[in-house]
């Protein structure tokens, strides 16, 4: 189905306030680090997405996917729960980097407008659309090969700002050195009042 016949829900669904760019966040032109070595997503994983972002203007980041054989779920095709992944990381990466507060994904929604074949390279523009409290509203359109390539896939985030004993108590009990191994991540410039 094109995009323009699916159902358009209202996005954000409630009110938001505009999201305010933290002072210490990375600037346009800046290319993220990976926030964890061990992240499926953009860290140094065997058979992972290897995603790299760079923060472009206007609250906009840019991250590429490129699509391997290790992705497939029909042949020769991403499978679409990864591209969903890429997509989960792309906006987490956007609110946490433009925002500088942690949170977690609370809810993913894709839309899956075209295959994206092996071999072709995702461009995932996102942004954060609003602010409700804890609650963070992103999105996101995944481009063909190229910035301004058709769009394949878009996909609707909300995001639940967490205290940092979110990740020391569910997660690794390093969890927090962990994560701020790239110097960029001091905690201590995060807002981390939910
Ligand atoms: C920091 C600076 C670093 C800088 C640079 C870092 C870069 C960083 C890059 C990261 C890139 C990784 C990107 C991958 C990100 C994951 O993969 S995160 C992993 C997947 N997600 C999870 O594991 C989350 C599991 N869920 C939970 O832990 C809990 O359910 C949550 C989300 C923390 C919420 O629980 P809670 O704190 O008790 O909050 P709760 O009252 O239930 O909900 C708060 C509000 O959200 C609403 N809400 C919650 N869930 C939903 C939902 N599914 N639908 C609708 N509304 C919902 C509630 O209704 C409530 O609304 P209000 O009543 O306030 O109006």
């Amino acid at each position: 189905m094109s995009d323009e016949r699916r159902p358009a829900n209202p996005w954000p669904p409630v009110e938001t306030q505009r999201p305010e760019i933290h002072p210490k966040a990375p600037g346009p032109g800046t290319d993220l680090e990976m926030h964890y070595t061990e992240c499926f997503g953009c860290g140094d994983v065997d058979n992972g997405l290897h995603i790299h972002s760079t923060v472009g203007e206007s609250g906009v980041v840019h991250s590429r996917f490129p699509v391997t054989r290790a992705h497939q779920g029909a042949p020769g095709l991403a499978h679409g729960g990864l591209l969903a992944c890429a997509f989960d990381e792309a906006l987490g990466s956007t609110v946490g980097n433009l925002l500088r507060r942690p949170a977690v994904t609370g809810k993913l929604e894709t839309d899956f407008l075209r295959p994206v074949p092996v071999g072709t390279t995702l461009f995932i523009a996102a942004r954060v659309d609003g602010v409700a409290g804890r609650k963070i509203y992103a999105s996101a359109d995944g481009h063909l090969n190229s910035a301004d390539g058709p769009v394949a896939v878009r996909a609707r985030g909300l995001f639940i700002q967490v205290g940092l004993e979110h990740f020391t108590t569910h997660g690794d009990a390093d969890a927090l050195a962990k994560f701020t191994q790239a110097p960029r991540l001091r905690h201590d410039d995060w807002d981390i009042n939910p």
